[in-house]
């Protein structure tokens, strides 16, 4: 589990390190990880270094200075001035110190760029040079090293604006929002975590992290000697419509090549449709730890009674597509709710484009007044707690992001909520299963077919 923390999270830790030990040299510490990385991106040849007027700049300057012993180190500074002492280390180090046409000439000889503009202190609409820069950058073949973000993002949010794209960027202390959050983390490239000496303690209440796949690992539950079905976790699953059958058969395919102990169908597509398909599957309810409703519903009628013969049920539940605009009364603890963008906006009342915005107070704000997790789909998924912590899942590739892969993931958060797992983490594990099953499967793959290869995703986790 990675921490994400904010620009003034960072600022703040950075504070207390200087007002604990005034001498301290973070800047030098930063440099040299970013010199560091950049002899092994690029490990000879010219270097380019674009320096902003901040202390990102500095970092770059001093970068410049560790690199220009042993390679030539060219120096641009965007903005027209840098760090005094950091432009001092890179002239005495023997850097080329040029101006904006000199450096796109040397773009074309370069092995690597540095792109040490702005960082923290970046604010949106980079200079016209320094963004004609960074496009000539993206359009050569040369690998560009980003400091601390690519310069143009900014740091506490996953929008993006005229900006760096970058191979790698090297970070301090903690990741920051741009370096996890859809689209931006897209320019971040590889991104590289330095420990600088900077410890960042968080509002465990308000604490955003990443889980990674030694998570999974851990979470996902196995089943020991002494397990049976019951025991694993029987899912229930309400789901799919006479208009959208196929959902049941994906929240099916999802629940039943997670692991499921049983899965139950009680939804109103015909059995032997599903039966046809999943022989091991039992019609009708019966007992069950955990159920999923909604996925392929449609408009049919009846939800509400529907969502709420399910809270009778007592037990925790994957609530998905239209089951979620017919929520029960009252607090739903121990649930999964499971909406996307659209979805969770019709939910609050606001626009798409404002959960696309702001997704994590979003999904929070649900979370808080429903009592249940929320699990926000998408590029990059996040799941919100009650209490306020978010874990954003595994980042997988893009070609999920098509019609089916939410009933799937349904079927794998309801086994998960069976075997036991509570319902944030089931929503993280399962988003994180599903996008490491279409990492290890590259290419456009439909849901069902990347359901069926689950196991072989699991096994070798677990293995
Ligand atoms: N905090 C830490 O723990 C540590 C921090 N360290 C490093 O310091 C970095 C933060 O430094 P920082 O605060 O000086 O801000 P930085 O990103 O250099 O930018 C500010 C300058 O850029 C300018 N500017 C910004 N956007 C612009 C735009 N679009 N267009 C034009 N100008 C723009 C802005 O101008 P202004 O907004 O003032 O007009 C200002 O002059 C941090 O990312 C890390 O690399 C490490 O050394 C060690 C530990
Ligand atoms: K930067």
């Amino acid at each position: 589990m990675r921490q994400v923390i904010t620009a003034q999270q960072m600022r703040d830790a950075e504070q207390r390190v200087f007002d604990a030990e005034p001498d301290v040299d973070l800047m030098g510490r930063a440099a040299r990880a970013v010199a560091k990385i950049a002899e092994g991106v690029a490990p000879s040849g010219p270097v380019l270094v674009a320096v902003g007027p901040g202390n990102n700049g500095g970092d770059g300057l001093f970068a410049a200075a560790h690199l220009a012993d042993h390679r030539p180190v060219t120096v641009w500074l965007a903005m027209g001035k840098g760090h005094e002492a950091g432009l001092a280390a890179a002239r005495a180090a023997g850097c080329h110190v040029v101006d904006a046409v000199a450096a796109a000439a040397a773009l074309g000889d370069a092995a690597l760029v540095i792109d040490a503009v702005t960082g923290l202190g970046s604010r949106p609409e980079l200079p016209t040079t320094t963004a004609t820069f960074a496009e000539a950058c993206e359009a050569s073949a040369v690998p560009v090293l980003s400091v601390d973000l690519p310069s143009g993002l900014d740091a506490d949010s996953g929008q993006v604006h005229d900006s760096f794209r970058a191979q790698h960027t090297v970070t301090f202390a903690a990741l920051k929002a741009c370096h996890v959050q859809e689209p931006a983390a897209s320019r971040c490239g590889q991104v590289h975590v330095v420990d600088i000496g900077v410890p960042v303690p968080q509002d465990e209440g308000q604490a955003v992290r990443q889980a990674d796949e030694a998570d999974v690992a851990r979470w996902w539950p196995r089943p020991d000697a002494t397990s049976d079905k019951y025991s694993r976790g029987v899912v229930m699953l309400d789901t799919g419509s006479e208009h959208y059958q196929g959902a049941a058969l994906l929240t099916v395919a999802g629940a039943l090549n997670a692991g499921a102990g049983m899965v139950r169908y009680t939804g109103r597509v015909h059995s032997g449709l599903v039966l046809s398909r999943f022989p091991s599957v039992v019609v009708g309810e019966g007992r069950a730890q955990a159920m999923v409703l909604g996925s392929g519903w449609g408009d049919t009628d009846g939800a509400e009674g529907r969502v709420a013969n399910a809270r009778l049920h007592g037990l925790p539940a994957v609530v998905d597509a239209n089951a979620l605009y017919a929520l029960p009364q009252g607090r739903l603890d121990g649930w999964l709710l499971t909406p996307h963008a659209g979805e969770l906006s019709r939910m609050l009342g606001c626009s798409r484009s404002h959960v696309q915005t702001e997704p994590v107070s979003c999904a929070r704000e649900v979370a808080r007044t429903t009592g249940a997790a929320v699990l926000l789909k998408g590029a990059t998924q996040y799941v919100a707690e009650p209490s306020g912590r978010v874990t954003i899942a595994v980042p997988g590739p893009n070609w999920t992001a098509q019609a089916g892969s939410g009933d799937v993931l349904a079927g794998i958060c309801g086994t998960l909520l069976a075997a036991g797992l509570p319902a944030w983490r089931a929503g993280v594990v399962g988003a994180s299963i599903q996008a490491m099953t279409a990492a290890r499967n590259p290419g456009p793959y439909p849901p069902d077919a990347l359901a069926a290869r689950l196991p072989e995703v699991i096994g070798s986790l677990l293995a």
